[in-house]
C-alpha cells in the first residue's frame, strides 16, 4: 500500500486539499431518512464509537456494535461500554454480513487489519465509514469496488460529541465521499444523514475530502489543539512554582484556566478572549503572543511540511511496528510532570481571575491559533477547515484538561493525536527556554498591572485591536459563528 496523497498529481492534490464547502441548513432537511431503518454496525466502542452511537440511537437509528472476539470474551471496557448502554453486541461474523453501514471507529493503527477482516464479510453495495481518513490517505487502503466509502469526522473528542448533543447542539463535522468508492452515488446523502444523527448539522458541516480532513486534522491536533496546550501547561506551571506561587493554586489556574479563557474564544474568537483582559494586559498579551509567534513559526511550519510530505505518518507507523515504544514512553513521562502530580488547591478562582492572572496563557492561545491557521491556509487548506481545526476545537480540548489534566486530554484524543502532541511538545519546550527565562509572575500567577494604573497609549491600543480583529481567522470565524446560533454555554 502506498501513501494515496503522494500518488496524486499536483492538480489532484490541490483540488482535494482545497475541497471545502460550508453546507446550508436546508441541505439537511431530509434529516436522518437516508439511514432510517438501515442496519448500522459500529466496529469498536471507544471514545468516538460509544458517543457517536449513543447520539445516532437517540436520533432514531438502528445501531449495534461489533467487537473483536477477545473483547467480548474478556468483557473488556469496549464490551462494557456497549452492553451497559443496552446495545446489541456481536462478533464480526454475526453482525457485519447484515449491515448496510459499517462504521470503523477503531484506533487508526488498527485500521488496516480491521478493514482486512471486515471487508470480506460486508454485503454487496454496503457502505463503509470512517471518522478520520488516515487509512485511506496515508496508508493507501483500497476498498472493494462495490462498497461506498464515506467519512463523517466530528471536529472534537468523542466525549464532547455526546455532551454537545445532550445540550441540544452538536460539533462541527467534516463529511466526505471517497472519489474512488461511490458506485451508487449514495455516499453524500448517507454522510449527511449520519451528520444529522450525531448533531453535527446544528454546528456546521463542511463537505470536504478525505485528503483535506487528514492533513488539517493532523496539523491541528499536533500543534494548537493538543501539543501547545501540553507545552503551555507544563511551562506555565513550572514558572509559577519557580517564582514562589503556591503549587496548588498554580495547578488549579492551569487546569481550569484553558477552559475558561477559551470559552471566551468559543463565543467571540481571539477578539473576545483578548477583550476580557484590561487594556494594559491586552497589550502585554499581544506583545507576548507576537514574540511567541516569531519563535514557534518554524516549528508549526515543520509540522505542516512533515504532514504534507508523509514523513509524519511514516515515522508514526514505524512506532506502530515497534509496539508503540515511543508513544508509551512519552505517555508515561507526561504522567510524571509536576503539573500532573500536583493536585489543584481548594481555593476559589473567579472567572475573571483566570484571565487576569493568566495573561501568558491567553498569549499562548492567540499565538497557537493564528500560527496553526496560517500554516494550514498557506498549504492550500481552506480557511473554514483551518478555523475548525484551530480556533473552534481548542475550547473542546481545553474542556478535557479541566476534567483530569493532560492525562485526560491524552486519554480522550486518538492515539494518532497523542503521538503528534508529544512530538510537538518535545520540540517546543526547548525552543521556548530563553523566552520563558524572561517571564515573571505578573503575566502568570498574579494580576497583571495590579500595582499600576490602567492607562494605555490610545494609538497603541487601536493598533493592537486592529491587528487582532483583522486576522483572517477572525474574519472566517465571525461568519461561521453566526451560523452557530444555538451554541450553549458550559454549565
Ligand atoms: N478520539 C477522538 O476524539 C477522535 C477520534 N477520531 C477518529 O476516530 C477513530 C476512533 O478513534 P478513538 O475513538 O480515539 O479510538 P479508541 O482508542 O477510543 O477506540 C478503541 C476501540 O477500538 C477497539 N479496537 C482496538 N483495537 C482493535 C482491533 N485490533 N480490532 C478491533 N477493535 C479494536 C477497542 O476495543 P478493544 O476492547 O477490543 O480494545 C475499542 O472499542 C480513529 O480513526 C480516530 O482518528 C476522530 C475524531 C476525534
Ligand atoms: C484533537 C484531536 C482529534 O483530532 C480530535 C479529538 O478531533 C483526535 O484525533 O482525537
Ligand atoms: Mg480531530
Ligand atoms: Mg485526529
Amino acid at each position: 500500500m502506498a501513501n494515496y496523497f503522494n500518488t496524486l498529481s499536483l492538480r489532484d492534490k490541490l483540488n482535494q486539499l482545497g475541497k471545502c464547502r460550508f453546507m446550508e441548513a436546508q441541505e439537511f432537511s431530509d434529516g436522518v431518512s437516508a439511514l432510517k431503518g438501515k442496519k448500522i454496525v459500529i466496529v469498536g466502542c471507544g471514545a468516538q464509537g460509544l458517543n457517536q452511537g449513543l447520539n445516532m440511537r437517540d436520533s432514531g437509528l438502528d445501531v449495534s456494535y461489533t467487537l473483536r472476539e477477545s473483547a467480548i470474551k474478556e468483557k473488556r471496557q469496549s464490551y462494557q461500554n456497549a452492553t451497559e448502554n443496552a446495545f446489541n453486541v456481536g462478533t464480526y461474523e454475526e453482525l457485519i454480513p447484515g449491515a448496510d453501514l459499517v462504521i470503523n471507529l477503531t484506533p487508526d493503527k488498527q485500521h488496516t487489519s480491521v478493514i482486512k477482516a471486515v471487508m470480506p464479510l460486508m454485503k454487496q453495495g454496503a457502505t463503509l465509514s470512517y471518522s478520520h481518513g488516515f487509512n485511506i490517505v496515508e496508508e493507501g487502503m483500497k476498498i472493494r469496488e462495490d462498497l461506498t466509502v464515506i467519512m463523517v469526522a466530528p471536529k472534537c473528542p468523542g466525549s464532547e460529541v455526546r455532551e454537545e448533543y445532550k445540550r441540544g447542539f452538536g460539533v462541527p463535522t467534516l463529511i466526505a465521499v471517497h472519489p474512488d468508492n461511490d458506485p451508487r452515488g449514495v455516499g453524500l446523502d448517507q454522510a449527511k444523514a449520519y451528520a444529522v444523527a450525531t448533531g453535527g448539522n446544528r454546528a456546521g458541516v463542511l463537505e470536504s475530502s478525505f485528503v483535506a480532513e487528514v492533513k488539517s486534522d493532523l496539523m491541528g491536533e499536533q500543534t494548537i489543539l493538543c501539543g501547545l496546550l501540553q507545552t503551555g501547561s507544563i511551562l506555565c506551571f513550572d514558572k509559577m512554582v519557580e517564582k514562589g506561587v503556591d503549587p496548588g493554586y498554580a495547578s488549579k489556574l492551569i487546569q481550569y484556566g484553558w477552559e475558561t479563557v477559551t470559552e471566551g474564544l468559543k463565543y467571540g474568537g481571539i477578539t473576545n478572549m483578548m477583550d476580557r483582559l484590561s487594556n494594559p494586559a491586552k497589550i502585554k498579551a499581544f506583545e507576548l503572543s507576537e514574540e511567541l509567534k516569531d519563535i514557534m513559526r518554524p516549528l508549526f511550519q515543520k509540522h505542516m511540511d512533515d504532514i504534507m510530505s508523509g514523513h509524519f505518518s511514516k515515522t508514526m507507523m514505524e512506532d506502530w511496528a515497534n509496539d508503540d515504544k515511543n508513544l508509551l514512553t512519552w505517555r508515561a513521562a507526561t504522567g510524571e510532570t509536576a503539573f500532573e502530580k500536583t493536585p489543584a488547591a481548594d481555593v476559589s478562582i473567579s472567572e475573571q481571575e483566570y484571565y487576569d492572572n493568566g495573561v501568558l496563557m491567553v498569549a499562548f492561545v492567540r499565538a497557537g491559533v493564528e500560527l496553526a491557521y496560517e500554516a494550514m491556509t498557506d498549504s492550500g487548506i481552506i480557511g473554514e477547515s483551518a478555523y475548525y481545526e484551530s480556533l473552534h476545537e481548542t475550547p473542546l480540548i481545553a474542556n478535557t484538561i479541566a476534567r483530569k489534566k493532560l492525562f485526560e486530554m491524552n486519554r480522550v484524543i486518538s492515539d494518532t493525536a497523542e503521538y503528534g502532541c508529544y512530538l510537538f511538545d518535545h520540540a517546543c519546550k526547548p525552543l521556548l527556554a530563553d523566552f520563558m527565562k524572561g517571564i515573571e509572575t505578573d503575566v502568570i500567577g498574579e494580576t497583571y498591572g495590579a500595582n499600576r494604573d490602567n492607562s494605555v497609549d490610545n494609538a497603541r491600543l487601536i493598533a493592537v485591536n486592529k491587528a487582532i480583529r483583522n486576522h483572517p481567522v477572525e474574519v472566517v470565524g465571525d461568519r461561521l459563528r453566526a451560523s452557530m446560533t444555538a451554541m450553549k454555554p458550559i454549565v
